[in-house]
């Protein structure tokens, strides 16, 4: 057991993870507080989905974990059960895809399985979180016909269903939220509307750990920037102070330009 101050929900602490004989994060090191909106970028297979596996947990994420330790608030992440875990972490993964030709409505209720809840709440719940994701007309849909974008908000909405007690205005303080690539399939409007929308979930206290390729789409949202390069974190803080040429040129390995913009902060372009 480590002493962490009360509103610390995650500690990464000198994470080593390898695939095979390759090394792919080497001396990690990262906390996460309560209300936290953390966008983590860098290149094409510098190990982003690994971290986040790994602080997800789960049999195949301590196989790659070769050394370091990983605190969900004060206890290690490995004593934890899988059912535990599912109450206070909640994870949304790069490529997520049904097996089966479930109802969307079907899915979304197997999210609040483990919860013992009135069926009123639980139907309240799932269409209020269906409304927020522009869902609601397609709960009787098949999964597996829907368009990638609309799956894409299904799987998110299934993340949040896990995590949220009963409406989404309530307290969330201590939950955490893992996202790979949450809107790679989106098309403007439900980007904004996503972003618009975790981006109140954390000022509700939900901290959030979310994968972005699209630096211009999520630094006007997230409070904190973390940049993976050279199996490490290069760069941590507020997006203003983490995005410039030099940072950028290490993680990329091109030259980008970066535009200032009034309210947002930088833009990144070619
Ligand atoms: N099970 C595995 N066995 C061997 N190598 C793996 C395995 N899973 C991932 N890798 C390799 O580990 C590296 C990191 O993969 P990871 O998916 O974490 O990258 P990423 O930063 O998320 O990339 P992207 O931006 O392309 O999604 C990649 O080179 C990948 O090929």
């Amino acid at each position: 057991m480590t002493q962490t101050p009360e509103n610390t929900v995650l500690q990464v602490i000198e994470v080593q993870v390898k695939r095979g004989e390759r090394s792919l994060l080497n001396k990690v090191n990262f906390t996460v507080k309560a209300g936290e909106f953390i966008a983590i970028a860098g290149e094409n297979g510098c190990g982003k989905s690994t971290l986040l596996s790994t602080i997800c947990g789960g049999e195949g994420a301590f196989r790659a974990l070769v050394s370091g330790k990983i605190y969900v608030h004060d206890t290690p992440l490995e004593h934890y059960s899988a059912q535990q875990l599912a109450t206070m972490r909640a994870v949304m993964c790069q490529h997520q895809t049904s097996p089966f030709g479930f109802l969307v409505d079907e899915v979304l209720t197997l999210a609040r399985h483990a919860m013992i809840e009135p069926s009123h709440i639980r139907r309240g719940c799932i269409a209020t979180v269906s409304d927020a994701l522009d869902l609601s007309h397609l709960l009787h849909r098949n999964i597996q016909t829907l368009s990638g974008g609309e799956q894409q908000r299904v799987y998110l909405a299934k993340a949040l269903l896990q995590l949220v007690p009963s409406s989404l205005e309530d307290d969330l303080t201590g939950k955490l939220l893992l996202l790979d690539e949450p809107t790679s399939a989106l098309d403007l409007r439900h980007q904004k509307l996503v972003m618009a929308l975790l981006a109140k979930l954390s000022q509700h206290g939900l901290s959030i750990i979310c994968i972005s390729h699209d630096i211009n789409l999520v630094t006007p949202y997230c409070t904190r920037m973390l940049v993976l390069a050279n199996q490490g974190v290069i760069a941590d803080g507020a997006p203003a102070d983490v995005l410039d040429q030099r940072i950028l040129k290490q993680c990329y390995q091109t030259d980008l330009h970066l535009i200032k913009h009034p309210e947002h902060g930088v833009f990144v372009t070619h």
